[in-house]
């Protein structure tokens, strides 16, 4: 035995581990006492055959550590799971501690104003305690104390600078605009990363910002103006609607709408309220017209960057996968990042294209930052091949009707929108979870599918 297994040892205290009826009882339990069993399951799961109770399997371990985990930091365990899953045991408990501990406060130089030095300069001298957030960026600075209110000193409103994570910098750079070239920011409010494409661009050639919402153009509006971008369009479009509306672009950002599960110290309400199955599902409609709003045949791009501040597979490699059967004329690409950790091309029975190893995924507990997700690919021109593939792929589908493992997208060429029949079950799937995870008690799938007299409320009887 190794020293380290010796140290454990005198770490590890032996406790009963509930059975699924009292941990089902529900018991209110002192915190202190949930933390201890849960680094105790942890190390348990650590080393099975040492520190097992005996006849008790490693699923109720994961069953009990799950529990106590959405217990101590007020997760529903629906999500709990799904994140706990991501990483190895140990890792796993340092992720959802980090979510708990704000990242630092960070901004980013905005180079159509204003120089890093100069700026950091003006903030010392007004009391403000910074330092360059890292060697990969010449742009960002770290705020570790001030005496002013860091988003309104006369620099902030003179448009010297942007109130910005870092993680948010990374798709951004990923993208690497060149000047006058037009780009695509698809889902752009409130505009952390448009203004930044716009300064990299050096206020040449045309960002085109677009959101949905369009309540949330206003403060991208407003960032636009007070950074002095005079390369950017404000549009109000769903993202699906390209490249309907415009296409051709040299490049395009898709920063996608998602479940945050990057940012919850930032927003503990993700801990209990996502709908992932929709969000998967939109994701992969918005992706698709990324890719097809690109110039194939353009002489300085021809890119795709797709980000999310979530860490969860469904939205992240699940997406880019899809992306990649659906769009053969599309390679991955290095993100160019100098850190991150690789993508997953295996999860819990899935299996995705070797090549996702080349996406990069970051975590609060690894890089203090926000849990984020970036992949980068090249679109190329489709060849004879592709184009009738494509087409036959089409001509199958219309004839097949629904069914089939993507029959939940209609993934036209130039439109690509819900098809409500076909979404049905994913939908109420994704509803079924939604009302798991809240606490009702949900039947299995049969009984739903069976016809009810008052199917309501057999689906959502409180337990
Ligand atoms: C992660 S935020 C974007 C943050 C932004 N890129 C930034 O750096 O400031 C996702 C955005 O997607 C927008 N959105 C949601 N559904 C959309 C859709 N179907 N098409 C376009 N935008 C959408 C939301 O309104 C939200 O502003």
């Amino acid at each position: 035995m190794d020293e380290d297994a010796d140290d454990l040892d005198d770490e590890f205290e032996p406790f009963d581990l509930p059975t699924a009826e009292q941990r089902k009882a529900g018991t209110i339990e002192n915190p202190q006492e949930v933390y201890s069993r849960m680094r105790a399951c942890a190390m348990v799961l650590s080393n099975f055959k040492k520190y097992a109770q005996e006849g008790r399997a490693r699923s109720e371990y994961i069953e009990q550590i799950i529990a106590d985990i959405a217990n101590y930091y007020g997760y529903n365990e629906f999500l709990t799971e799904k994140l706990f899953h991501i990483f190895p045991v140990a890792e796993a408990i340092e992720f959802f501690e980090a979510n708990e501990v704000p990242r630092p406060v960070t901004i980013r130089t905005n180079t159509l104003r204003t120089r890093r030095r100069d700026l950091a300069q003006a903030l010392i001298n007004r009391g403000v305690n910074l330092e360059p957030i890292g060697k990969w960026t010449n742009v960002g600075l770290q705020v570790f104390e001030s005496s002013v209110p860091i988003g309104a000193t006369p620099e902030y409103l003179a448009g010297h600078y942007m109130l910005q994570a870092a993680s948010s910098f990374l798709p951004v750079i990923a993208l690497s605009p060149q000047p006058n070239e037009r780009i695509l920011d698809m889902a752009s409010a409130p505009g952390g990363k448009t203004t930044y494409i716009s300064a990299l661009l050096q206020n040449t050639g045309l960002v085109f910002a677009n959101d949905a919402n369009k309540a949330r153009t206003k403060s991208l509006t407003a960032n636009v103006h007070r950074l002095g971008c005079k390369n950017v369009v404000v549009c109000n479009y769903d993202g699906r609607e390209f490249p309907k509306v415009m296409g051709g672009f040299d490049r395009v950002l898709l920063d996608a709408p998602c479940s945050g599960t990057g940012v919850i110290s930032k927003d503990a309400s993700v801990k209990s309220e996502r709908d992932f199955t929709l969000l998967s599902h939109l994701q992969k409609q918005l992706i698709l017209c990324a890719i097809d709003s690109v110039d194939s045949h353009s002489k300085t791009g021809g890119i795709v960057v797709y980000s999310t501040c979530s860490v969860t597979v469904d939205e992240n490699e699940a997406v880019v996968d899809y992306a990649l059967r659906k769009r053969p004329n599309v390679k991955l690409l290095p993100t160019g990042l100098e850190f991150g950790k690789e993508g997953f091309t295996r999860y819990r029975g899935k299996v995705f294209n070797e090549k996702v190893s080349l996406t990069r995924r970051f975590y609060p507990h690894v890089h203090n930052m926000d849990g984020f997700f970036v992949a980068k690919f090249k679109v190329m021109p489709r060849t004879k091949g592709q184009e009738k593939a494509m087409e036959k792929e089409e001509e199958r589908k219309k004839g097949k009707g629904k069914g089939g493992e993507d029959a939940d997208m209609d993934e036209g060429n130039d439109e690509v929108k819900f098809d409500d029949e076909a979404d049905k079950d994913i939908i109420v799937d994704g509803l079924r979870k939604a009302k798991k995870a809240k606490g009702y008690r949900v039947f299995p799938k049969k009984t739903e599918e069976q016809p009810s007299k008052s199917p309501s409320k057999e689906t959502t009887e409180k337990s």
